[in-house]
């Protein structure tokens, strides 16, 4: 099977590793910036064990002009600022990728939207990941966590989920455990409602996830943006796992904080890298549908404004 991998970051060189292990021909997508450190290697360590693999194991190009081959799937691994850029450029290449299926692997709602742009519902797929990939260096990746299995589905066509089966097979076989579901779009609303709480805020304060549980002011200001997703969610008929805000919160307080405690959140990690947040992926989305509602969600709106002033 043959993968092109949009976005050859943190999580693009962590899947890349798996698929090519799984003996899957990638082709990485490139800025620039990271192009020529991978024309010699690529490195993944960590929780998984280490992997190394050389220019050649794998293919990359830097522009759309040279792609060389057709793909059975493309992973929209970039941050989510990007997916307007990449979906312009998905458009002009779409002859030349082949009759290519996506699967958009990022944080937030509304990014597979974004690809409708020129591919129909049914070839636009979503993943949700709940496993940390480090940076270190452009072609460099650390996986320092693993909370649960990815899942793979569509969200515009729930019963076409099953499609992803030969992309969860390829990465269980390279040693990374994924799971088809129909009910992506609940894993994505969890992990929204997950991030929003704790990334903004954790990056504005400047500190782990874990302290921010122990004050009772910052447990407010969680609990009320919690609280706005929930009625936003409502108002729109989408669902997740958890009945209302109070349920939700009692897993987040006794489970999902507790267990990533000391994680630092990529908004912090961007914020101190003086890089772009994804913050109108996340909250910003939250405030977006809540205004076309009628509906008021003032912390989420504090904090998109709050990260705004401090993002480059
Ligand atoms: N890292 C993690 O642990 C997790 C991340 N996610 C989500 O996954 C997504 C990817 O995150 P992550 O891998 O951490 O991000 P990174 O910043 O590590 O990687 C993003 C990559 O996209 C590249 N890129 C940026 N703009 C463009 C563009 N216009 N065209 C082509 N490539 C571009 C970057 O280029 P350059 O090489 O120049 O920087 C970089 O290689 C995000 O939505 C994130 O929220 C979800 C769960 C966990
Ligand atoms: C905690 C983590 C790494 C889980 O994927 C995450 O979503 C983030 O830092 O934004």
């Amino acid at each position: 099977m043959r993968f092109l991998v949009i976005g050859s970051g943190g999580v693009g060189l962590g899947l890349s590793a798996f698929l090519l292990k799984a003996g899957c021909e990638v082709c990485l997508f490139s800025t620039r910036r990271s192009f020529n450190s991978l024309t010699n290697y690529f490195k993944v360590d960590g929780i998984f064990g280490d992997f190394t693999f050389k220019y050649g194991q794998y293919d990359v190009i830097d522009s759309f002009e040279n792609l060389r081959d057709k793909f059975d799937w493309v992973l929209i691994t970039t941050k989510t600022y990007a997916n307007e850029d990449i979906a312009r450029q998905l458009c002009d290449f779409k002859d030349k990728l082949g009759g290519v299926n996506l699967v958009v692997v990022q944080n937030g709602w509304g990014n597979a939207e974004k690809f409708l742009r020129c591919f129909d519902k049914e070839s636009v797929f979503s993943a949700r990941i709940i496993t940390g990939f480090y940076r270190k260096a452009p072609n460099e990746v650390e996986i320092t966590v693993h909370a649960d299995k990815m899942v793979l589905g569509n969200i515009f066509r729930k019963e076409l989920s099953g499609q992803t089966q030969e992309v969860v097979d390829a990465l269980n076989n390279g040693g990374f455990d994924a799971l088809v579901s129909e009910d992506v779009d609940k894993h994505l609303w969890a992990k929204l409602l997950y991030n929003c709480a704790l990334n903004p805020l954790g990056a504005i304060l400047r500190v782990e996830y874990g302290k921010l549980a122990e004050k009772s002011q910052t447990r407010k200001i969680m609990d009320r943006i919690i609280n706005e997703i929930f009625d936003v969610m409502r108002a729109y008929g989408y669902e997740t796992f958890f009945k209302n805000a109070n349920e939700y919160k009692d897993v987040f307080y006794s489970k999902l904080v507790p267990s990533t405690y000391s994680h630092r959140s990529s908004m912090l990690q961007d914020i101190e890298n003086s890089q772009k947040t994804e913050i109108d992926s996340l909250n910003g989305v939250v405030v977006e549908l809540a205004k076309k509602k009628g509906l008021a969600a003032p912390y989420n709106e504090f904090i998109v404004e709050l990260i705004k002033a401090i993002e480059p």
